[in-house]
């Protein structure tokens, strides 16, 4: 059955620490361009692949990916929150084939999601119940982390999955390029915030409100020039951008889980969420990339980057 692909950055410092008014006019003009491309197609199915940021997945019970046959979203940095319009029959299905083909999935009939989910479906459908939606959380910032070898399995298991429903299925993915935001890690991070990194749920709207304006700081900072975190890396972007577009993704096999952090920062394992979108479309045959759009934006903390895809 027909697919499509969609995949963006997001960045919750949208509307909060905006660059330049043009440079917010291109972005906007590229999520212009997919929303028109999504409504020619008009998907029955969204299957989106998105990271979470201890909002919703904790270490409590840490999977290195889940399916959700139920979803709902916290509402963080003012994304909608409350239940995902998610088709549950589709879940069963695609975790089914996924596990099948000998990709351990967890899975979830409760499954809390942030701003990676929530961002992309509004930015790109309306609303984060506009069209019936199968969320695959992708772990991108809680080490250890599988190697990217799974989650291009992970991919290939779900188009597969996808090419046998009857449905017009829309693969997003949703995350940044090379990135590397003030997310606490668990390693360096002092006893009570490594608490809420094993257990955070439900945090009050102080904590929350707290959490955010530190990262909204640091994105004024890092704009600024004054902040410590590590500086996005055009280069890398662009390269994992050519690697996607050529259909070679057995080539990224071969990059370490360190590469990434070395090169990009370690917020960049969320391209994990493109890798999975690109290889469930490869999975159906060739494909052409439609549109692609780049630019690093240091006050959104982000390698920035929207492209569609389709089958060849
Ligand atoms: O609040 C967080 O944990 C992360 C925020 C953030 C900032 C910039 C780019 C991203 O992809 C983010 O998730
Ligand atoms: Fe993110």
């Amino acid at each position: 059955m027909p697919v499509a692909l969609c995949t963006m950055s997001h960045s919750p410092l949208m509307g909060r620490n905006d660059p330049d008014a043009s440079i917010v006019a291109e972005v906007d003009a590229a999520f212009a361009d997919a929303r028109a491309f999504i409504a020619d197609f008009a998907p029955d199915l969204v299957v989106i692949f998105a990271p979470d940021h201890y909002n919703g997945v904790f270490y409590d019970l840490l999977p290195p990916f889940c399916i959700g046959a139920a979803a709902q979203s916290v509402g963080d940095y003012g994304t909608q929150a409350g239940p995902l319009d998610v088709d549950r029959d589709a879940a069963y299905r695609i975790a089914r084939t996924v596990l099948a083909a000998g990709v351990d999935t967890a899975f979830s009939e409760r499954m809390h999601v942030d701003h990676g989910f929530a961002q992309a479906l509004e930015l790109l459908t309306g609303s984060i119940t506009a069209v019936p939606t199968v969320p695959i959380f992708i772990n991108s910032v809680g080490e250890p982390l599988c190697p990217v070898s799974r989650i291009r399995l992970l991919g290939n298991a779900v188009g597969q999955a996808a090419a046998a429903l009857d449905r017009r299925v829309l693969l997003v993915g949703s995350g940044g390029l090379s990135h590397d935001p003030p997310v606490p890690r668990l390693d360096t991070a002092p006893p009570p915030v490594r608490e809420t990194l094993i257990s955070g749920r439900n945090p009050t709207p102080e904590q929350r409100a707290a959490r955010e304006q530190r990262v909204i700081d640091a994105g004024r900072d890092f704009a600024a020039g004054v902040a410590t975190i590590q500086p996005l890396n055009p280069g890398w972007d662009r390269n994992l951008l050519t690697v996607l577009a050529s259909g070679e993704l057995d080539e990224i096999d071969s990059w370490t889980n360190d590469w990434f952090v070395e090169q990009a920062g370690h917020s960049s394992h969320e391209v994990r969420t493109w890798i999975a979108a690109y290889a469930a479309l490869a999975a159906q045959g060739a494909y052409r990339v439609r549109s692609s759009y780049y630019r690093p934006i240091p006050e959104w903390i982000a390698g920035f980057a929207v492209t569609t895809a389709l089958p060849e």
